[in-house]
């Protein structure tokens, strides 16, 4: 029997927890089943109970004390231990039945997205056919505060982009905590960064306040050893520009729009998730129970 599974990714802070939490909300309210997954091992508290927790295989506290690692290191070293150890999630996945969705809550250490090959092997145990055959897609959260900065939301378009090629799973790319910016900005800026082009360095307002204060500084008459002098002016835009041009060929990244605090919202990144996966052409017909029947009977 297939599993139904979304990955809750992307740098710290972007909402990941938050929006994981809203999702299982919005299931129960909607009368979904949700299985909660925290694999952050220096996670401590949560709106909603795991239902499995990494923490109950291995502690990051224990990890940096007794091997004398850092957070970073810590965080490695847990999830080589939970890749030796896939049957804490077998055990607990492989009896759900296809109703559930799975929700796993991933931790923020960019690392983890970027070079090293724990979570495609990851991926590739959860999807593997034959086995806990999962159908899983993944949701890479990137804050929407990051467009005030073009060089901060390219570099994180970036992260996203990498993250995609290297779990070759379906990939949702999601702008968090929309609340935030939908004041700042008119409706009409913000749909500019959904699909990230070059034309949003046009007009970035972090190099026309550099051009103001005049630090601009042209790299043929910086010290070259001066990196500072050399990454404040067009050098850095220049590098800024080949990125998003980068971006902008390979046409793979946009972006929804998600705040946690608007219950539409989270329906709708919910809506693409079950597309992704298909959770609902392997739903069986369900049997109303009396009350939903006399509802429908109306
Ligand atoms: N305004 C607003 N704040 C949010 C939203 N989502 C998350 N936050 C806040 O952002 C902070 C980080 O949120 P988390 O959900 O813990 O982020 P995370 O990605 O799980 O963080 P790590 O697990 O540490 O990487 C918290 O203070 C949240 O309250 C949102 O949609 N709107
Ligand atoms: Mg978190």
């Amino acid at each position: 029997m297939s599993k139904y599974g979304v990955m809750v990714m992307g740098p710290a802070g972007a909402g990941k927890s938050t929006f994981c939490a809203s999702l299982i909300t919005h299931l129960q309210l909607n009368r979904r089943s949700a299985f909660y997954v925290n694999l952050d091992p220096a996670a401590e508290t949560f709106e909603h109970q795991p239902d499995l927790d990494i923490k109950d295989l291995i502690s990051l506290e224990d990890v940096m004390e007794e091997m004398k690692l850092g957070p970073n290191g810590g965080l490695i070293y847990c999830f080589e231990f939970l890749m030796e150890n896939l049957d804490f999630l077998t055990d607990a996945l492989e009896s759900l039945t296809e109703e559930y969705l799975v929700i796993i809550d991933m931790p923020g250490q960019i690392e983890l997205y970027t070079h090293i090959p724990i979570l495609p092997t990851l991926v590739k145990f959860l999807t593997q056919p034959g086995a806990l055959d999962m159908r899983l897609c993944a949701a890479y959260l990137l804050e929407a505060t990051f467009v005030v900065d073009r060089a901060k939301y390219f570099a994180g378009t970036l992260s996203a982009m990498s993250a995609m090629i290297l779990l070759e799973v379906p990939h949702l790319n999601i702008l968090s905590k929309m609340d935030l910016v939908k004041n700042q900005m008119k409706k009409k800026e913000l749909k500019r960064f959904i699909t990230p082009d070059t034309t949003l360095l046009d007009d970035d307002p972090a190099d026309i306040g550099r051009r103001k204060a005049g630090v601009v500084v042209e790299p043929e008459s910086a010290d070259p050893q001066d990196k500072d002098a050399l990454m404040s002016g067009s050098t850095f835009k220049r590098l800024n520009m080949a990125v998003a041009g980068l971006i902008e060929s390979f046409s793979m990244v946009s972006y929804l729009k998600l705040d946690c605090t608007d219950e539409d919202s989270v329906q709708s990144i919910l809506s693409y998730i079950d597309d992704c996966i298909q959770f609902h052409e392997a739903q069986e017909p369900r049997e109303l129970a009396g009350e939903e029947f006399e509802e429908e009977e109306a």
